[in-house]
């Protein structure tokens, strides 16, 4: 019987992998085997990767791929993604492909915007918290401004600071709003150590205030942290081209190509069952190069999706138009990114990644990633609307199939030759292994 361990933290990393292997997995041996062979061989490089989380026992590959071609703002990028799922890579090649011949993608940064916010229950007068917070304003200001120094003098800090009535949602409870500029960096940590600033001044000077009652004095800060939500930190990316122009499939004539796929968008907008997968499509390109940039991605996720929904129904992120015979298609992304800070100066592959991408700022990441987006969506797009998705998916996953079925270098050799005339499903690629065995 498995027993809960106590002091799991203090054991050494051979030690954790020792009780893991040994309490939770059949062959203990091979578990290890196999948790050592992912170690780096380079022992200083492993200890920089054991030393990114806590309790690490090994580490986690995930292929990077590159899609070149991706001509933004007349800037030529090839975009480093780091993802696990095949057709992904070759989706966003592919359309950065077609848009490169038709003008490529125009991005425009709408804001940079982030929010943090001081939750606190106080228990009286909403008018005398009012004018106690007009008063305490600058001093919430000044008492960080050993936090803030540093960013002021690159361009950026706080912005503003509003106290926020929230007893209709909830009683006794206000918010101060705060929102802040933090350039290049994603600004977690920086946002958190002022809204903790922020929080001491205020209980500290509500309890000095002299027109507040004992129970107004004592302010309680439930917490202080950065939202994720960030609908003011937006970029957009776009393509357009004329009708005629989107003439690269067999079997489906450009007007009615361009038709198809305002219709695809519009289904997105209205019906949520396929919002939440046409979706998936644009962060299969978006998530991918946040990881590859060492960016936050459950953070951007969870401020996407909530973006996605800001009309009360989850919706599409991407739009699309007919008009005068251009077709436009276009995306309007929150994106709070860093270019430093977090891991970006820390993981080496990180680092090639951004060096990779010229050095961006974090606007121009924003642009590149929103891009990146836009790409995967109209790729996945095109195949639904034509060809249907399995018929290129498939393609790509073949390899997949055939390493699950242990095939050789050379019978990998023969059945993808076998395959380019064939339709892939599991199951084709299943018989045709088979056969090629018994043969
Ligand atoms: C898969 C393709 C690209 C094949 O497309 P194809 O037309 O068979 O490709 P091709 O062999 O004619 O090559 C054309 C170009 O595609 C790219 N390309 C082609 N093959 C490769 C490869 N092996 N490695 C790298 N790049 C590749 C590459 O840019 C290449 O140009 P080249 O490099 O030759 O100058 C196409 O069918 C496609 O775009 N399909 C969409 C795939 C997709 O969206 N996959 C995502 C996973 S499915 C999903 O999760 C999302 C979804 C679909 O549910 C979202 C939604 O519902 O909206
Ligand atoms: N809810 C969330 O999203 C939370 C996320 N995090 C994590 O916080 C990390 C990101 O926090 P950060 O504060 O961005 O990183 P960080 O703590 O590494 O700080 C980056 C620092 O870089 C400096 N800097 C140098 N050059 C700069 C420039 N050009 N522009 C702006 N700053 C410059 C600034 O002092 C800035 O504060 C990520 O790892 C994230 O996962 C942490 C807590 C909560």
């Amino acid at each position: 019987m498995i027993t809960p361990i106590q002091g799991f933290s203090k054991l050494t990393k051979e030690e954790k992998i020792n009780w893991i292997a040994e309490n939770y997995t059949k062959n203990s041996e091979h578990t290890k085997e196999v948790l050592k062979v992912y170690w780096n061989s380079d022992t200083k490089l492993q200890k920089l990767h054991d030393e990114f989380i806590e309790n690490t026992i090994s580490n986690y590959y995930l292929p990077l791929g590159i899609a070149p071609n991706f001509l933004i703002n007349n800037k030529l990028y090839a975009v480093p993604m780091a993802i696990e799922e095949s057709s992904v890579v070759a989706a966003a090649s592919k359309a950065a492909k077609f848009w490169l011949s038709r003008g490529g993608f125009k991005t425009t940064i709408l804001g940079t915007e982030k929010v943090g916010q001081v939750h606190f229950i106080f228990k009286g007068d909403a008018q005398k918290l009012e004018s106690f917070f007009n008063s305490v304003k600058p001093l919430l200001i000044s008492d960080s401004n050993n936090l803030t120094t540093s960013m002021k003098k690159r361009g950026g800090g706080i912005s503003k600071i509003e106290l926020r009535n929230k007893t209709t949602d909830l009683a006794n409870y206000y918010q101060l709003h705060c929102t802040f500029e933090t350039l290049d960096a994603m600004g977690a940590n920086f946002i958190n150590s002022c809204l903790e600033q922020f929080a001491t001044t205020l209980k500290r000077e509500a309890l000095l205030y002299s027109n507040f009652s004992d129970t107004e004095k004592n302010i309680e800060v439930v917490m202080s942290i950065l939202s994720n939500y960030v609908p003011n930190c937006i970029v957009r990316a776009e393509v357009s081209c004329k009708v005629e122009e989107l003439n690269e499939d067999a079997n489906i004539k450009s007007s009615q190509l361009a038709e198809k796929l305002v219709q695809a968008v519009t289904i997105a907008k209205v019906e949520p069952y396929r919002a939440v997968t046409h979706n998936k499509g644009i962060m299969n390109g978006i998530d991918s190069v946040i990881l590859a940039t060492g960016n936050d991605f459950r953070a951007i996720e969870a401020g996407i999706h909530a973006y996605a929904s800001r009309n009360g129904t989850y919706s599409s992120l991407t739009d699309a138009s007919i008009e005068n015979g251009i077709f436009r298609f276009w995306i309007d992304i929150p994106l709070a990114l860093g270019t430093v800070g977090g891991l970006t100066n820390l993981h080496p592959l990180v680092k090639v990644a951004l060096e990779i991408l010229q050095k961006p700022t974090a606007k121009e990441l924003m642009q590149i990633v929103a891009a990146t987006g836009l790409a995967q969506n109209f790729a996945a797009l095109r195949s639904l609307v034509t060809t249907g998705i399995q018929e290129g998916h498939m393609k790509m996953h073949l390899l997949n199939i055939l390493n699950q079925l242990g095939a050789t270098d050379k019978e990998k050799q023969l059945l993808t030759t076998h395959f380019k005339t064939n339709t892939v499903t599991h199951s084709a690629v299943v018989t045709a292994y088979n056969n090629l065995k018994n043969d």
